[in-house]
């Protein structure tokens, strides 16, 4: 089928008298890798909520291709401490008769394939987060949504997980909308990135994003290599409805 696997056109979404999302438009066609950064409180996780069909919007249109297979990974998911459950438990949660082999092959995939006899309330941040990824790649979705995928994982393992993401668009045939922090290594493996703060900032290729006068006054870039930790300048706020103001005009980007 033709078209984007997602589009979202002019979404608004309030709470408490505060405008989140301000008239946010997005795509994700088959094949590409859309990421979404932004500061702390950005709105980030409710757009790709609204995204995923969560939530909905106030205003504005949230077109999913018919029959669209969606595999989302929460920002957070705990289960009942009380529960007793192995790591291929889990995976089978969803449809029990899922292939063992299937099974071992996705949690290979996301490098914990020795974990599947574990207990899930045994796994390290990291650990469970690979689980949840090599979860939502079993369903082999048309969509991969990922909220903020690398928390917990180690800097080697992040490396790791952002190669196989990479590869994922191509093997599953699929695209991927992906919620990151890690400024550095989305650049490196995205096909476009959208910088939201209640509204979409800027957006397009790493590539010319990143060499363009208006994204460099936007971001600071730390360090050279590895892992950035990155600072949002704004050359504009928002007031308490999420409406843009003059810099100068009102504190509360
Ligand atoms: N149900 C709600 N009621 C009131 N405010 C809410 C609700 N859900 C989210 N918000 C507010 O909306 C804003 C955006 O939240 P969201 O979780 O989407 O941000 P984010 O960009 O994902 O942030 P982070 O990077 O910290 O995860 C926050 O200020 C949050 O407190």
């Amino acid at each position: 089928m033709t078209g984007p696997l997602l589009e979202l056109t002019g979404i608004d979404w309030s709470r408490e008298g505060r405008r989140i999302l301000n008239r946010v438009s997005l795509t994700v066609q088959r094949g590409e890798i859309v990421t979404l950064i932004g500061p702390n409180g950005a709105g980030k996780s409710t757009l790709v909520q609204i995204a995923v069909g969560l939530l909905k919007p106030d205003a504005g249109v949230c077109r999913r291709q018919p029959g669209l297979r969606i595999g989302y990974v929460p920002q957070a998911l705990t289960l009942d401490p009380s529960l007793p459950l192995t790591v291929g438990g889990f995976m089978r949660l969803q449809a029990r008769k899922l292939a063992a082999a299937d099974v071992g092959q996705a949690l290979a995939e996301t490098g914990v394939g020795d974990l599947h006899d574990r207990s899930v309330h045994a796994l390290s941040g990291g650990e469970w987060q690979r689980v949840l990824l090599a979860r939502a790649l079993l369903q082999q979705p048309d969509l991969l949504v990922l909220d903020e995928p690398m928390q917990g994982v180690d800097l080697t393992g992040q490396e790791e997980l952002y190669r196989l993401l990479a590869e994922v668009p191509r093997r599953y045939r699929c695209g991927i909308l992906m919620v990151s922090h890690d400024l550095h290594l989305v650049m490196a493996s995205t096909d476009r990135v959208i910088c939201l703060n209640g509204h979409v900032c800027c957006e397009g290729h790493p590539e010319s994003v990143t060499s363009h006068p208006e994204y460099l006054r936007l971001f600071g870039w730390q360090g050279s290599q590895g892992l950035a930790v990155y600072s949002h300048h704004h050359d504009h706020r928002h007031d308490v409805h999420g409406c843009v103001t003059p810099s100068s005009a009102q504190a509360g980007s």
